[in-house]
């Protein structure tokens, strides 16, 4: 399967606010996903946060212990202790910043420390997909009649809205021939909240999949359908998303922002795999490489409710919306379950009782 070009790319430092309100809009409402690039954190900067991902990653596993996810779900997740997907259990390992950093008490990793040169790097990295995101939340507004600071105003950052390292570990030749079914890099989900901004390195491993409607691919396959011919039934189907230049991220939207838009604004769902031969990606001699990526996820504040929005900018007020802190509490459980019961299976009598909260639905 080639890469569609269904994705489109943004490019945010030309045309207009409202043309970029409307190339947003078409993208939401049809694939869900859109690449960014001339706006965000700088490329060198996005380099940096890779290198400190792979020293984090490569310390020895008694040290990354010491750093362990708490009840937040922030702070680091082993490797095979997550299930995004039912009835898959995935391949990586992360560590997410956000409540884990704010908790004063938890010990921080040696990137993230105050005094470490590398936490300058972090910081504005952070710093700079927080200005991203502000500014796309004021486009997707733009983009449904809103004020512009509709989304905006419904984000204090800082505490929901996580940054997390993640690596898919390499196989050896010999480990990927005792794959099952049940194995994966990340399981197939939506994500939870506002958006994702997912930073791909452009010489990494590939493998992140959406999973679309015909109709999105090919626009005469809706358009061919008459009066007169059977009713078409729209097909779906995984598709390679694209990995920006340099410098360049993916955006998605989650299911908080697919109730708050009333559809307008799509959860597409998508899932990571092992690349394998038969579609043309990388794979080295020694067998799978690994990749890292970096995910933003922004989440709004937990009281938000997400009261739909109506075409032409109107909010329906008649419905008691679900808030935001529900939300993520309603999937964390889900999550949760469907990883005991992912555990129940593998019945390894390992320690998995840490389960990753950002960014994360099935
Ligand atoms: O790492 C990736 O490519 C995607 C990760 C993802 O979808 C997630 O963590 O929600
Ligand atoms: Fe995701």
């Amino acid at each position: 399967m080639s890469s569609p070009s269904v994705i489109p790319t943004i490019d945010l430092a030309s045309d207009s606010p409202q043309r970029q309100a409307e190339l947003i809009k078409h993208a939401l409402g049809s694939v869900g996903f859109f690449a960014v690039i001339n706006a965000g954190p700088k490329p060198e900067d996005v380099d940096a946060m890779f290198d400190h991902s792979k020293t984090f990653f490569d310390l020895p596993m008694e040290e990354k212990e010491v750093y362990l996810a708490g009840k937040s779900g922030s702070g680091y997740t082993k490797l095979l202790s997550q299930a995004l997907g039912e009835g898959k259990r995935d391949h990586k390992e992360t560590f997410s910043y956000g409540k884990y950093c704010a908790n004063t008490t938890q010990p921080v990793p040696p990137p993230f420390k105050d005094d470490n040169v590398a936490h300058e790097t972090i910081k504005r990295f952070y710093q700079d997909c927080h200005d991203v995101s502000e500014r796309l939340m004021e486009l997707f507004a733009l983009a449904l009649e809103l004020p512009r600071e509709h989304f905006r105003q419904s984000h204090s950052f800082g505490l929901n809205t996580a940054m997390s390292l993640i690596h898919y570990p390499a196989l050896k030749p010999d480990e990927q021939k005792q794959l099952s079914e049940m194995d994966i890099r990340a399981g197939e989900h939506k994500d939870w909240g506002t958006m994702t901004l997912l930073f791909q390195q452009s010489s990494g491993q590939p493998g992140l999949q959406v999973n679309l409607p015909r109709s999105a691919i090919d626009p005469s396959f809706s358009d061919s359908t008459d009066a007169n011919s059977d009713v078409k039934e729209d097909t779906y189907d995984w598709y390679p998303a694209p990995i920006p230049p340099p410098g360049g991220f993916l955006v998605n939207v989650g299911l908080g922002m697919e109730l708050w838009s009333s559809g307008m604004y799509r959860a597409t769902l998508h899932r990571v795999i092992f690349p394998t031969p038969s579609s043309k990606e990388v794979e080295s001699e020694e067998g799978l490489v690994d990749r890292y990526t970096l995910g933003f996820f922004v989440q709004p504040d937990d009281d938000v409710a997400f009261q739909p929005i109506l075409p032409g900018g109107k909010i329906d007020t008649s419905v008691k919306a679900i808030t935001s802190g529900e939300l993520f509490d309603s999937k964390l459980r889900e999550s949760m379950n469907r990883f005991k019961d992912m555990s129940a299976r593998q019945n390894e009598g390992q320690d998995h009782a840490q389960v990753q909260t950002q960014g994360i639905v099935a």
